[in-house]
C-alpha cells in the first residue's frame, strides 16, 4: 500500500460575466469576469489492486445525482495517440450514460500525463461534489445535497458547472499523478498548464470554441479577460489519433516557436470595494445561449461599422466600470459614478438588443433590474453573460437588510417571456453566492468525511 499515490482534492469556482458578453468572443475586446464562491470539488483516491491482478480502470462518481457513475478503462493507444479511454458497461444490455465533459477531460489529462511521465497511471476512484447553488436556489442544510434525480433532470442555475468541473478535474488528475517537480498547482506555470489543458478539453467536449472566460476564471479567479486566438485549438486532433500525445504536450507546455497562448488575465484590474458585494438572482425561464450568440454575431457581421461603433462604446463603458470599481476599492468615495457606469452599459446593451432583435436585456428583465435598483443599498444590476431570461447580477451594499428587502421584492415577482414557443412566466430567486477572487486550489483531501465514504459504499 505504501507505494500508492496519496489522495488529492481540488476545487474550482463558478463564474459570472458581469460585463463584456459577446464582445469577449473577439480578441479586440475584453470581459469583466468574477469567480463565485460556489465551487466544484474533485477528490481522487487510489484503488488498491490485488497482487497479480492488473486492472486499468478509473471510476468517476457524482454521488449527489442518481445513476451518476461512469467507469472507464484506459490503455496506451498506438501511434503516439496518448491514452485511449473507453467507457465500460456494467451490463451489456444497458445503454451507456455518457458524460462528454468527464470523458474528454479524462482522455486529455491522462494523455498529457502519460507523455510527461510514462507509466504513472494507476487505478483510481474519483468523486465529484458540487456546491448546492449550481443546481438549487434554496439552501439545503447539507453541504453537498443529494438531489435525488439524474444529472440530466437537475435545474442548472447557470454558474458554469462544466467549466468548473473540467478545471477541477484536470487539476486534480495532474496533481494526483505527476510528481511535484513536474507539476505544481501552486506555481504560475502549473496553473497555466491547467488552463491550457482545461480549455482544450472543454472546447473539445462542447464541440465549439467559445471565448473560454468560464475556464479562465475557474483557473485564475476574477479577472479582466482577453481570450486566446481560436486558431490555437484548430489543429489539435482527436484523442487516440496519431501523434495526439506529442501535439497535446506542445500545446499545453507552449513549446516551440509561436506556441505561446495569447490569453490575457489581468487580475489587478478587478476589485470589489469594501462594503459592496455581488449577488446573483436566478430566473427560472432560461435562454438558449448558442442560438443568441449566432444571431448577435450574424447581425454584427451584416451591420458592419455601425455595430463596430457600438462594440467600441460598450467596451469603453465596461472598462470604465472596472476602473471605477478599482478606484473605489483603493480610494473610497460615493457610488454615484459607479451607478452611472452600470447605467451606461445597460443603455448600450439595450441598443444591442433592439438593433439585433435578440432579447439580451428584454423589457421583462429591464423591469426587474429597475425594480431592484429602487431598493436602498442596491447600486445597480445587469443581465450577465449572454443575457436573456436566465439571470440577473446585482451589485449591492453588503448588508443583510438589503438582501431581505430584495427577497421581499422578488417573492411573487413574475418574469413574463415571449419565447417562440409561446409566453411563459418565470420566478426569481436569490442564489446564495457572491464574488470570490481566488481560482482553482488544492483542498484538504480529508475534509470531505462521509461524502467520500458514502460515494464508495453505493
Ligand atoms: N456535478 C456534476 N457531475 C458530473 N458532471 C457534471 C456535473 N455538473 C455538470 N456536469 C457536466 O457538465 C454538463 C453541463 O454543462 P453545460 O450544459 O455546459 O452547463 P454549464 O453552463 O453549467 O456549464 C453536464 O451535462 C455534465 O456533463
Ligand atoms: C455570449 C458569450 O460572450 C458569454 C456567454 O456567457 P454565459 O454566462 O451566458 O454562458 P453560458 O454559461 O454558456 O450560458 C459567449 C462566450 O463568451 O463564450
Amino acid at each position: 500500500m505504501s507505494d500508492q499515490l496519496p489522495p488529492v482534492a481540488v476545487s474550482a469556482p463558478g463564474k459570472v460575466l458581469l460585463a463584456g458578453g459577446y464582445l469577449v468572443l473577439d480578441r479586440k475586446y475584453t470581459g469583466l469576469v468574477f469567480g463565485l464562491d460556489a465551487r466544484i470539488h474533485v477528490h481522487i483516491k487510489p484503488v488498491a489492486t490485488g497482487t497479480g491482478v492488473t486492472i486499468s480502470e478509473i471510476t468517476v462518481e457524482s454521488p449527489q445525482f442518481e445513476g451518476a457513475i461512469w467507469e472507464y478503462g484506459y490503455r496506451l493507444a498506438g501511434g503516439g495517440g496518448g491514452i485511449n479511454v473507453t467507457q465500460l458497461r456494467a451490463d451489456a444490455d444497458l445503454s451507456l450514460n455518457r458524460n462528454p465533459f468527464i470523458e474528454t477531460a479524462l482522455a486529455y489529462a491522462l494523455s498529457y500525463i502519460s507523455n510527461e511521465v510514462p507509466g504513472m497511471i494507476t487505478p483510481a476512484h474519483i468523486t465529484i461534489l458540487a456546491d448546492n447553488s449550481y443546481y438549487s436556489t434554496s439552501s439545503p442544510s447539507s453541504r453537498f445535497h443529494d438531489f435525488g434525480v439524474p444529472l440530466s433532470a437537475a435545474h442548472k442555475t447557470g454558474l458554469g458547472s462544466s467549466a468548473a468541473l473540467v478545471t477541477a478535474f484536470t487539476a486534480a488528475l495532474l496533481s494526483h499523478y505527476l510528481p511535484s517537480n513536474v507539476f505544481d498547482l501552486h506555481s504560475e506555470r502549473g496553473r497555466r498548464r491547467v488552463h491550457n489543458l482545461a480549455q482544450a478539453a472543454h472546447c473539445a467536449a462542447q464541440g465549439k470554441v467559445g471565448s473560454g472566460f468560464d475556464v479562465a476564471s475557474a483557473v485564475f479567479g476574477s479577472c479582466l479577460y482577453r481570450r486566446f486566438s481560436p486558431s490555437i485549438l484548430t489543429s489539435q486532433g482527436e484523442p487516440a489519433s496519431p501523434n495526439f500525445a506529442a501535439n497535446l504536450r506542445n500545446l499545453i507546455n507552449e513549446s516551440g516557436e509561436g506556441a505561446e497562448w495569447d490569453t490575457e488575465i489581468l487580475k489587478d484590474r478587478v476589485k470589489v470595494p469594501q462594503g459592496l458585494r455581488l449577488i446573483m438572482c436566478d430566473v427560472s425561464c432560461g435562454s438558449q445561449t448558442p442560438g443568441m450568440v449566432k444571431q448577435v454575431l450574424k447581425w454584427r457581421q451584416d451591420t458592419g461599422e455601425e455595430a463596430e461603433e457600438l462594440w467600441r462604446r460598450l467596451q469603453q463603458s465596461n472598462e470604465d466600470l472596472a476602473q471605477e470599481l478599482v478606484n473605489l476599492a483603493e480610494n473610497g468615495g460615493s457610488y454615484d459614478k459607479l451607478k452611472d457606469c452600470i447605467g451606461e452599459i445597460r443603455t448600450y446593451i439595450r441598443k444591442m438588443s433592439a438593433m439585433s432583435g435578440v432579447p439580451i436585456e428584454p423589457p421583462a428583465q429591464t423591469e426587474l433590474i429597475d425594480a431592484c435598483c429602487q431598493i436602498e443599498g442596491v447600486i445597480g444590476g445587469v443581465v450577465p453573460g449572454a443575457g436573456g431570461y436566465d439571470a440577473i447580477a446585482l451589485l449591492i451594499e453588503d448588508k443583510e437588510e438589503v438582501i431581505q428587502k430584495l427577497a421581499k421584492l422578488l417573492d411573487g415577482w413574475e418574469v413574463k417571456t415571449q419565447a417562440e414557443e409561446g409566453p411563459s412566466v418565470g420566478k426569481v430567486s436569490i442564489l446564495g453566492v457572491r464574488e470570490e477572487m481566488q481560482g482553482v486550489r488544492m483542498e484538504d483531501s480529508r475534509g470531505y468525511g462521509d461524502w467520500i465514504e458514502y460515494a464508495l459504499e453505493k
